[in-house]
């Protein structure tokens, strides 16, 4: 243990849920690997020149070449040529597939609507391009493979202690009562072929606990799929979900395989799923209920066999009050449900976190000698109150390694953000302020004497929530009317809503904390 990690006097609950998947490989690797498989040495030339940067990059002209070396290694990606001089696309990616089932294929086609891509889209391979290649969507699309494959293949082991900080599995991390629980619902319900809504603010390890999910469950050698629905407008998500016919829409030039059918057999992780249309809430509905769907614009009822795991940090329950969400695929997806606790609800966690963060960044920023975190500023780190939770403090844990020059992290190497405001005293400060309406200069003052560094977005911050707290106390806590007066979108207003923890009960509050 580093200089200062100590321990929390806690329990170490070392009987508690412990789940290890096995690592797909030992090798700690830092450069992900996708093997081209083509005979055009021009494409091989492009590849390795335009991929350098992203990917080692290993070539084969022949389909029996690509799968000696695909069988031999630990490829990531792989690009595959639709006609190769010894054997059709085809049944190279079945081989392929033999081989493993979750590595994403992209097929490099000449036309661009292929039937032999679309038919091997439809056996689940993750998408193809058209040739002559242009190398911006192409580096985009081998990257988004890259990321699929990390995310169905890096092990997420559970851990209650943190002993294995140096494996190449991704730990996930948490001896705290609400977290074992969590552990334990991963375990029990990880194999039961039922969709799971996984809850929680944003950063606290909901993408983990999907990843668990599928890691552990019958469906773990099939493939799996994750599709962020408020990162893509309306149109493109129900095409990217249910896929369209050829002309279904301007633009749409051929027919498109979407991640229902793409997926059949594995897991679909729905992230953001408070964030779709009411049309595409419809329609995944209908897969929820009877695995059914139509591609966009066409008539044909199609059948999938999709695990969904989908996530939320939006208060659903509020949505179909408010008839943003309808309430019967709440209920479908509601059967069963995980919640993360905010790390300010676990604060005990916070040390182990820091020890398997600290330990990463170590190695990822080559520092071996740096010992540790001085135990005040371990202190300091648990008494704040991580309004953006693991992923706020794995940044603050990075960028501290990053910065020291010292062997040993002392509270003055740690960001002001963390060091000005602690969850024991920032009900004194803006929020309190906030809450009370004492005002914008009162607040202003209290950052002066503190020496914030963060002064304007503090500041902005007070503004916009008191703004929206008076103007909700104004329309009694009516959102339509309010979004109406303040100009903003009914779905910006709920993410301040959230972020802000203003709480809509008789009266409109902000919580302390907030
Ligand atoms: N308990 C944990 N142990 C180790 N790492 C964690 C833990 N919880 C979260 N993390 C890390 O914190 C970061 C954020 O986690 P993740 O993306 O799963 O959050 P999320 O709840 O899905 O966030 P969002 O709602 O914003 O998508 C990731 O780097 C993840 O690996």
């Amino acid at each position: 243990m580093s200089a200062g990690v100590v321990n929390p006097p806690q329990e170490r609950n070392k009987s508690a849920t412990r789940l290890r998947p096995q690592p797909q490989s030992s090798e700690y690797k830092t450069m992900p690997s996708l093997l081209v498989i083509d005979d055009d040495r021009l494409v091989c030339a492009l590849t390795r020149k335009s991929l350098g940067s992203i990917a080692d990059v290993e070539t084969a002209a022949t389909a029996a070449e690509g799968l000696e070396k695909l069988r031999a290694g630990d490829f990531d990606a792989v690009l595959l040529d639709i006609q190769l001089p010894d054997q059709n696309g085809l049944a190279v990616y079945c081989e392929i597939r033999e081989h493993d089932r979750r590595i994403p294929v992209i097929f490099m086609t000449i036309e661009a609507a292929s039937n032999t891509a679309i038919e091997a889209m439809q056996l689940g391979a993750f998408d193809y391009i058209a040739k002559p290649l242009a190398v911006d969507p192409l580096r985009d699309l081998v990257e988004k493979a890259i990321e699929q494959r990390q995310i169905s293949s890096v092990p997420v082991a559970i851990s209650a202690d943190d002993e294995n900080s140096d494996t190449s599995a991704e730990l996930f991390i948490g001896r705290s009562p609400a977290m074992l629980d969590v552990f334990k619902a991963i375990g029990k319900v990880a194999k039961q072929d039922v969709p799971i809504l996984v809850r929680g603010e944003s950063g606290t390890g909901k993408e983990l606990v999907a990843r668990a999910l599928y890691q552990y469950s019958r469906r773990s050698d099939e493939i799996f799929l994750a599709v962020n629905c408020a990162a893509l407008p309306d149109n493109l998500l129900e095409s990217e979900l249910f896929g369209h016919e050829k002309g279904a829409f301007t633009g749409a030039e051929s027919r498109r395989i979407g991640k229902f059918e793409q997926c059949n057999g594995g897991t679909l992780f729905l992230d953001e799923i408070g964030d779709m249309a009411p049309s595409v809430q419809a329609k995944v509905l209908r897969v929820l209920q009877d695995q059914r769907f139509e591609r966009v614009g066409g008539n044909k009822e199609l059948k999938t066999d999709v695990r969904i795991i989908a996530a939320t940090n939006r208060p659903l329950e509020r949505m179909v009050e408010d008839g943003d969400y309808r309430e019967d695929l709440l209920y479908r997806l509601n059967g069963v449900t995980i919640e993360l606790p905010p790390l300010r609800d676990r604060l005990s966690d916070v040390p182990s976190l820091i020890q398997f963060f600290l330990s990463r960044a170590k190695r990822e920023f080559s520092k071996p000698d740096l010992e540790g975190l001085s135990p005040d500023a371990v202190d300091l780190l648990t008494a704040y109150d991580w309004p953006g939770n693991v992923r706020q403090l794995r940044a603050v844990i990075r960028r501290c390694v990053l910065d020291t020059v010292m062997p040993v992290i002392t509270p003055d190497g740690l960001p002001r953000e963390v060091t000005g405001v602690t969850a024991r005293n920032r009900a004194t400060t803006a929020t309190q302020a906030a809450v009370a309406g004492a005002g914008l200069p009162v607040l202003v003052r209290e950052l002066l004497d503190k020496g914030s560094t963060n002064l304007y977005a503090e500041a902005t911050q007070y503004m916009e929530r008191y703004v929206i707290a008076e103007v909700l106390r104004e329309t009694n806590g009516n959102q339509s009317q309010a979004a109406e007066i303040l100009g903003i979108t009914r779905g910006k207003l709920r993410d301040r809503i959230t972020s802000f923890r203003i709480v809509l009960k008789n009266d409109v509050e902000v919580e302390a904390g907030a």
